[in-house]
């Protein structure tokens, strides 16, 4: 589902790589941490999949899609079958719970029956059933985080990427924040969640991959944040 053959990524004003030769295959439905220290390079990782940076050599797919390679005009459909959440939860703020999740339908096109359809069954799927008319402001942090999975998935992705998406949460929401993404997980969705929690990934034992200065230093199929330290 995801695979990258030799990645490096230079930045124009850097002088270290971001990422240096990766080579990394994730199988669908698989669930992934992809761990490492500030700087490591899991948000480059990432910015790949979804075609927000190319890599300076290698080759990245998602699917059918040769990222690097696929013109502009077919990026939006890349696009598509990725779905993101990230540790600032990015909702808009003007808009109820409900509007958030619609609208990540409305600017693909889906016609209205199927918006007014899918969102409530979405927002039932991640316990906000209720709070549909309720203002992002007017949500607990975890709330938030939900809101942005529910948007995330409504388009049934066939990837999930989240980016720190329990940084800025208390360890039980995060708790509540990990089964929801294990939910979504079973359903066959991809996920690669780019982490700093221990605590977390220890507890889930999943498969682990540990970026260091751009490399891969470890690929564990039910791996844990830290050997040996
Ligand atoms: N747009 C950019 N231009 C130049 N250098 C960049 C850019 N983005 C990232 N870098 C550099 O690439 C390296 C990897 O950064 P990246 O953001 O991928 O790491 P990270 O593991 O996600 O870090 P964090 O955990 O702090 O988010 C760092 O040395 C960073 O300074």
């Amino acid at each position: 589902m995801i695979q990258l053959e030799s990645v490096s990524k230079a930045y124009k004003t850097s002088t270290r790589p971001a990422l240096d030769d990766v080579t990394v295959d994730v199988d669908k439905g698989e669930f992934v941490f992809l761990i490492g220290p500030s700087g490591s390079g899991k948000s480059t990782f990432l910015r790949l999949l979804l075609r927000e940076e190319v890599p300076s050599k290698g080759r990245v797919s998602v699917s059918n899609f040769d990222v690097a390679k696929m013109p502009r005009r077919r990026v939006p459909r890349l696009r598509q079958t990725i779905g993101c959440v990230f540790q600032d939860f990015r909702l808009l703020n003007n808009k109820t719970v409900s509007e958030n999740v619609a609208f990540a339908l409305e600017v693909i096109g889906k016609p209205k029956h199927t918006i007014t359809k899918v969102v409530p069954e979405v927002l039932e799927l991640v316990g906000l059933d209720g709070k549909a008319d309720r203002m992002p402001h007017e949500l607990s942090g975890g709330e938030q985080q939900r809101v942005a999975m529910a948007r995330a998935f409504v388009n049934r992705p066939l990837v999930l990427l989240a980016d720190e998406p329990t940084g800025n949460l208390d360890p039980d929401t995060s708790q509540d924040i990990m089964l929801l993404l294990e939910r979504i997980n079973r359903t066959g969705t991809t996920v690669l969640m780019a982490t700093h929690d221990h605590s977390i990934v220890d507890s889930m034992r999943r498969r682990v991959v540990e970026l260091d200065n751009g490399k891969v230093i470890r690929d564990d199929r039910r791996g844990v944040y830290g050997v040996g330290r």
